[in-house]
This record gives structure tokens, sequence and C-alpha cells, in this order.
């Protein structure tokens, strides 16, 4: 039973993989379930004092840890970036597990957490590389802290067009990310002579708040990442 560990820029997240699956488990549970596990793999895109703490625990109990880290070619796939060591390693993750999930499909990967990330991989495994956006959070919180009187309240209310200032504010945004992730959509269908729509893949805190808004299909993939993870 191997414990995976996706250490994200907000917070770390966990899952214990076995032969059954990979299931979602709390900070709590991986702790007092840690007795059982004979390998943690983990990736780390924020140096966290939470994951550092499973590796000392790892260590004291010799329970091997694998650090997941961005390859030029992985599985077969191949990086898009110039520099493949720069890509983000939950980036990389994503693109592993749609690769696993949907071979052989053109599949646009839509990670909505602190920043919203949009990375697309072909037909043929190769990844063509994709955009860094700020996240609905910080979208929201960024013009809040610059212009005075723009406020947010308890619970915006979507709205074709915002009536108040955090309608406005939450309509705006959630605007932003759908329109981002429709054009990528586009980009790709026009890459293959609008022949192909792509698959379109969901994960990370906010993929059902963008999802519920996007046009067409997707898929919904909460435990992507530990999908990547459990490859190796
Ligand atoms: N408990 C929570 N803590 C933080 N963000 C949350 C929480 N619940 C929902 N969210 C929403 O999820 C988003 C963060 O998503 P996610 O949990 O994927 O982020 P993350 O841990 O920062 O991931 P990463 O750092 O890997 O991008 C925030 O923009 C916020 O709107
Ligand atoms: C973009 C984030 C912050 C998303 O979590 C992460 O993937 C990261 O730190 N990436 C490094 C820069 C890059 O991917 O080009
Ligand atoms: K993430």
């Amino acid at each position: 039973m191997k414990l995976l560990i996706d250490s994200g820029n907000t917070r770390c997240k966990y899952a214990v993989a076995d032969e059954t699956g990979i299931q979602l488990v709390s900070h709590d549970q991986a702790l007092k379930q840690f007795n059982l596990f004979d390998a943690v793999i983990y990736s780390d895109v924020s140096n966290s004092k939470e994951l550092n703490d499973f590796l000392v625990l790892a260590k004291e109990q010799g329970v091997t840890a694998k650090e997941v880290v961005t390859e030029q070619q992985s599985f077969g796939v191949v990086s898009g970036y110039n520099d493949f060591k720069t890509l983000g390693v939950d980036r990389w993750l994503g693109v592993l597990a749609v690769d696993l999930l949907f071979p052989n499909q053109v599949c646009v990967v839509v990670d909505a957490g602190t920043a919203i990330t949009v990375d697309v991989i072909d037909h043929q495994k190769q990844h063509l590389g994709g955009w860094i956006v700020p996240g609905l959070h910080l979208m929201e919180q960024s013009i809040i802290d610059r212009a005075p009187k723009v406020f947010s309240n308890e619970a915006p209310i979507l709205e074709p067009f915002g009536t108040s200032t955090p309608n406005a504010l939450r309509s705006g945004v959630i605007n932003m990310a759908t329109g981002t992730v429709e054009k990528a959509i586009r980009l790709c269908s026009d890459m293959n002579n609008g022949s192909v729509r792509p698959k379109v893949i969901l994960t990370g805190g906010d993929a059902a708040l963008i999802g519920q808004n996007l046009e067409g299909e997707f898929e919904l993939i909460d435990n992507l990442i530990f999908v990547g993870l459990n490859r190796f």
C-alpha cells in the first residue's frame, strides 16, 4: 500500500493507493495509517512543512520515499517545454494521468487551484505546452486588494451580467476562467482542422464551479494528480 502526497501551493493533499484503486484521505488518516504503507510517492511545488513531517517519519520508519519530478519524457509522454525542468510537476502529473486514462486522445487538462493551469497533450503523447493564469480566489483578491470600492460577500451569485459588486466580480472571474478553457478547446480543435474536439478534463478545488459554467462536455476528475503519482 502506497501513500501518495500532492504538496500544492495552498495545501497538501493525501491519497492511499493499493490494488483496489486510489482513495483520498485526510492528513490525520494518513498519519494514523502510516505503519501500513510500504512506500511514499510525492510531488512538491512549494516546499511544504506538512510534507516534510511525513518525509521525516518515512525516514525514521525505513519506508522508501520517492519524489516525482518533471522529466523530458515519462511513459512515452514528451514534454512540450523548452526547459522541461521548469514545468510544474503538478501539471506534468495531470498530463501523465490523462495519458493513462485516455490514451491517444487529444486532451485539455485544467487544474483550477491557486493558479489555473491549462495543458494540452495530443494523440501521439506529445505535450504541447499550456497556460498559467491566476486562480479564481487570486483573481478576486488581487482586485479587492487594489481597488477600495470592490468587495465580495458570503455568497455572490453568478449572473449573465452582474448586478452588484460581489456578483459582478464573481461572474467576471468565472467567465475569465471558462473563457480561457473554451479558447484552449477552440485552439485545439482548430489545430485538428476543426474535426476533433479535445477531451476536457477538470481537476482542482474550483473544477466543479468552472465545469458548471463551461460550454460542452468535460470530465471532472478530483484525484487526477494522484492518478499521475500512482504511475510511479
Ligand atoms: N479548504 C480550501 N482551502 C483552500 N482553497 C479552497 C478550499 N476549498 C475550496 N477552495 C478553492 O479551491 C481553490 C484551491 O484549489 P486547490 O485545493 O486545488 O488548490 P491548491 O491546494 O492551491 O492546489 P495547488 O496549490 O496544487 O494549485 C481556491 O481558489 C478556492 O477557491
Ligand atoms: C503553475 C503552478 C503554480 C500551478 O500549481 C505550478 O505548476 C508551478 O509552480 N509551475 C512552475 C512554472 C511552470 O509550470 O511553468
Ligand atoms: K494543483
